[in-house]
């Protein structure tokens, strides 16, 4: 699995979900699985059938979306094929039942159509699994029912031993109970994972419809093209979309349009341009939906509110898929609010009806929201979202001016009363505005004594001030028919009873920014207000030159994927160009090591490669062959008091030591932390602490040894179990010694303490003992526990150590007078004595005959076999380990093996695929 992963697609690591999701229809499960948009659900049926070396079949509703997938595919070395209707290659269908294709994508339609001998002839040759892309469309209560997917079922009696999988980024409990029974699925593994886009920033503004406001867009977005990229404008009507599109092209931007109104190759048309970066603006209704599978769109902007939250997650999330740091805005209008009849349209049932007013409704509260976007918006699919600020979102970002509204609520308030609940909220802000409308004076509400008393406000203001009083629990709003009513709650009347009206007991609630709009005449207008741009390339570590180089590697993937008929994120997605753009590769096997890499374009398009970027670099004046650690943050970072990065430390290793000790952030917290396309493992981040320790950064070695539970009985079998284990390059060796619960980075931080002379003495017995402590770890003065058992002849643990050390950097052992002790000792960090350091015994380690005597030899083979038993090891280890061979032919075979994908390096520790 992990091979395939780094050999078609690139990538090192699996995603959450992604490795058990593959197992498990490896083993023949079906599998329903249930993931956010760009969470990479795809690549959870794209891998098995290259596992198992037989056709995976996928049903996706839309042709274009199978068309792009296959073009992707196809440009990873993978043999992807559509049947559909505009399948123009009569062969498909035969080369499909002999087995020829490792993915064939398929409309529901065809599906079914397909003769019966057409399966069992490709179940004679090889079916590994049957997936339903989309699955929501199964069922009549998701949003997407389409009548074709209903009749999948009628597949599972042809292929009854064949896992079936079902995917879906949008399901409620009652959508997915309908998936599986409609699919006839036995006992299926369920994955369900998280709905929350970490990456993407959310935030909404009110705005008021008309010309000047769109010019005003037009010229933010004509911003953020510039410097962000893609972006997609979402209107809800034609006439909106026409508009837009309008100005956009009066300004020069590159954009496109799609509406139902075109025709069928106009849409594509503009479909084809967008993906493949020829456009860098769409503007469209939400026909342009389901099929867009470009990762790299950075944008998403809702010209008017959405007919529903699932809606606006599903369109939104179009954004980031990529999972870099990416924006979605929401600019909403009033009369938004009141356009249930308009897509009630043909509905006759009154719950149906009743379902869309009460969707709309939804998506409006989310509108007027003043707390926790994110929050929302997951709770309204049923996840709790563990804290009250995501930190990601306007009303997070912002702060929110808040008044004390006692005055107006109470008038709103006994206003509603008065009414006695019968009518939304127009009729009591139009009583409070002292409106003589016809339907007032017949009800004798201009009779009342309030009629009048709100005239100060626009009615937009009372109704925001409405919405408030709802989402603080005083009025409630129901649903009869396609009617809304607002009534008072229990704590209304509360307040009412001790309220008067020149008295109220105070009443703070935060201000909306239509309230602030409405109040201020100066954004009368409703303003489009600055969009927020995303994290810049030099929060991610890039330098002038390394800007410009990246964006000229987009320019010519572009060309290349123009030239080959592709769109460019085939060729490998944006992170991987700010990989090489930081790394500058000069070798095939440096590119094929780069993190979404694949084989096929190492093979077919890497000399291109090379020489683009070792031309483009020496015009830059870069050298080559750089770090390529990149990080992306979906917030903009603070900037550190902290000293400059070491020279040998990646940026990545860095930005984690800062983020631990500046920002005191916990390993767990650092590893999930957002703007990553995936997280990294926690024993990586403790990894990237120690390197950065010994480059010479302040550690806190007592909270570390707290985090990772090396408390001194831990550390005192460590220190047991090497020195039984005996001089060893091998981590291997002394871990099995130890019981399971030491883990390698156990073993890794008490060597890095050892080698710059941090003692283990003055380590906790525990993590509470180390708090009642609240010292460093101070240098040995004592024997260890471990010492006392072992024989006079032994050398001390930070002998072996530092005797490791310099063999390891030299290839012979130096004299102890050179001992490497000011490296790793940054700002306050304790010196090591040098006495305590001396090795006693260093020619048992490192003689010069013994080390002949040992020293093996370097091949292909030697140096596979040894990696397969290796959990990773640096060039040092190995290096060290093949000490009969001559640096530079180590090198050689390692970048061999790495071209071939029989290995790869991942933070610099070499492993095997
Ligand atoms: N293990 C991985 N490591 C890095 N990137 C990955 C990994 N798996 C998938 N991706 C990338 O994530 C992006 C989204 O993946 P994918 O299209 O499979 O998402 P999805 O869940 O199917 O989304 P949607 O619901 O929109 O179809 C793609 O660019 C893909 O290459």
């Amino acid at each position: 699995m992990q091979s395939i992963l780094k050999k078609y697609f690139g990538f090192s690591s699996f995603r959450p979900y992604q490795k058990e999701v593959i197992e498990k229809i490896i083993e023949g499960n079906d599998s329903l699985i249930v993931m956010a948009t760009g969470s990479g659900k795809s690549l959870c049926y794209q891998v098995p059938p290259l596992v198992v070396g037989k056709t995976g079949v996928v049903v996706s509703p839309l042709i274009s979306l199978m068309q792009d997938q296959v073009m992707s595919l196809k440009q990873r070395g993978i043999r992807a094929e559509f049947m559909g209707s505009s399948q123009t290659d009569s062969t498909v269908q035969s080369r499909a039942e002999s087995g020829q294709f490792d993915i064939l994508y398929m409309t529901p339609e065809k599906a079914c159509l397909v003769p019966s001998s057409f399966w069992s002839n490709l179940l004679s040759v090889g079916l590994c699994l049957f997936a339903v892309d989309e699955a929501h469309c199964i069922s009549e209560w998701g949003h997407d029912f389409r009548v074709e997917y209903k009749k999948l079922d009628k597949l599972r009696g042809l292929l009854v031993d064949v896992p079936f999988i079902a995917l879906t980024a949008t399901a409620t409990e009652k959508v997915r109970m309908d998936i599986v029974n409609s699919l006839k699925m036995q006992n299926p593994y369920v994955a369900i994972g998280s709905f929350d886009r970490t990456n993407l920033f959310y935030g909404v503004k009110s705005f008021n419809r008309g010309q000047s406001f769109v010019q005003e867009l037009v010229q933010e977005v004509s911003k953020f093209v510039r410097s962000d990229g893609s972006t997609i404008i979402y209107c809800t009507t034609i006439k909106d979309v026409e508009q837009v599109f309008e100005s956009l092209k009066e300004v020069g931007i590159k954009a496109g349009i799609y509406h139902g109104q075109m025709d069928n190759k106009a849409r594509a048309e503009s479909h084809r341009l967008f993906v493949r970066d020829e456009l860098d603006v769409m503007v469209a209704t939400i026909a342009f939906g389901m099929g867009i599978d470009k990762p790299n769109i950075r944008q998403v902007i809702h010209y008017g509110c959405p007919k529903s939250l699932e809606s606006y997650y599903q369109e939104s999330g179009r954004c980031g898929r990529d999972g870099i740091a990416s924006v979605c805005w929401l600019y909403y209008t009033r009369s938004d609010f009141a356009k249930a009849d308009f897509y009630i349209g043909e509905l006759h049932s009154e719950s149906q009806r009743k379902a869309v007013v009460e969707s709309l409704m939804a998506a409006q509260r989310y509108c007027l929201l003043t707390t926790c976007r994110r929050k929302a918006l997951l709770g309204h699919f049923g996840e709790k979202f563990p804290t009250d600020k995501c930190g990601n979102c306007d009303n997070c970002t912002s702060t929110k001016m808040e008044r004390d509204m006692s005055k107006e609520a109470f008038l709103l308030m006994a206003c509603i009363q008065s009414c006695r609940g019968k009518w939304g909220l127009s009729m009591p802000v139009d009583i409070l505005r002292g409106s003589r409308a016809k339907k007032i004076i017949d009800a004798q509400y201009d009779k009342l004594p309030l009629h009048g008393l709100g005239k100060d406000y626009s009615s937009n203001w009372w109704k925001a001030l409405g919405y408030q009083l709802i989402s603080s629990g005083y009025l409630r709003e129901t649903v009869k028919d396609i009617y809304r009513t607002v009534s008072l709650s229990p704590k209304a009347y509360q307040f009412l009873s001790s309220a008067g009206p020149d008295h109220q007991p105070p009443l703070f609630l935060p201000l909306t920014s239509e309230m602030v709009n409405d109040e201020d005449n100066k954004h009368a207008s409703g303003k489009v207000g600055e969009i927020k741009s995303l994290a810049t390339l030099e929060c991610e570590g890039f330098s002038e030159a390394e800007k410009q180089l990246y964006h000229m590697l987009l320019e010519e993937r572009r060309k290349l994927a123009r030239s080959l008929g592709t769109a460019p994120y085939a060729i490998c997605g944006d992170q991987t160009i700010k990989k090489i753009a930081l790394a500058r590769p000069s070798t095939k096997a440096r590119l094929a090591n780069i993190d979404g890499v694949n084989q096929h374009l190492v093979v077919t398009h890497g000399n291109n490669f090379l020489r683009i970027i070792r031309d483009l670099s020496q015009g830059l004046n870069l050298s080559l062959d750089g770090e390529a650690t990149v990080q992306t943050t979906a917030i903009t970072r603070k900037v550190y008091p902290v000293p400059n990065q070491p020279r040998k430390l990646t940026p990545a290793k860095f930005e984690a030591w800062k983020l631990w000790h500046v920002e005191d952030l916990s390993i767990q917290k650092i590893a999930n932390f957002p703007g990553r396309s995936a997280p990294i493992k926690e024993q990586t981040v403790l990894d990237y602490l120690v390197e950065a320790a010994q480059e010479g950064c302040e550690i806190d070695w007592i909270r570390l040894c707290n985090e990772v539970g090396l408390t001194h009985k831990v550390l005192s079998d460590i220190e047991c179990a090497i020195s039984k284990v005996g001089p060893t390059e091998r981590l291997k060796p002394i871990k099995d010694e130890l019981p399971e619960d030491i883990s390698y980075a156990h073993i890794k931080t008490c060597l890095a303490m050892q080698k710059l002379g941090v003692s283990l003495k003055g380590t906790p017995s525990s993590p509470h003992d180390a708090q009642e402590a609240g010292q460093l770890p101070s240098k040995e003065t004592e024997s260890s526990p471990c010492s006392a058992r072992k024989s006079p002849t032994e050398e001390p643990l930070a002998d072996k150590a530092l005797a490791q050390d310099s063999v390891a950097s030299s290839g012979k052992v130096e004299e102890t007078t050179s001992l490497p002790l000011t490296r790793g000792q940054g700002v306050n960090q304790p010196k090591a004595h040098l006495e305590d350091l001396l090795p006693t015994k260093r020619q048992k380690l490192g003689s010069p005959d013994d080390e002949s005597s040992l020293a093996l030899k370097a091949t292909e083979s030697s140096i596979y076999d040894w990696l397969k038993n290796q959990d990773g090891v640096s060039l040092s280890e190995i290096l060290e380990h093949f000490s009969g061979s001559e640096e530079q032919s180590v090198i050689d075979i390692l970048s061999s093996l790495e071209v071939d994908f029989l290995i790869y390096k991942k933070t610099n520790l070499y492993m095997i695929i």
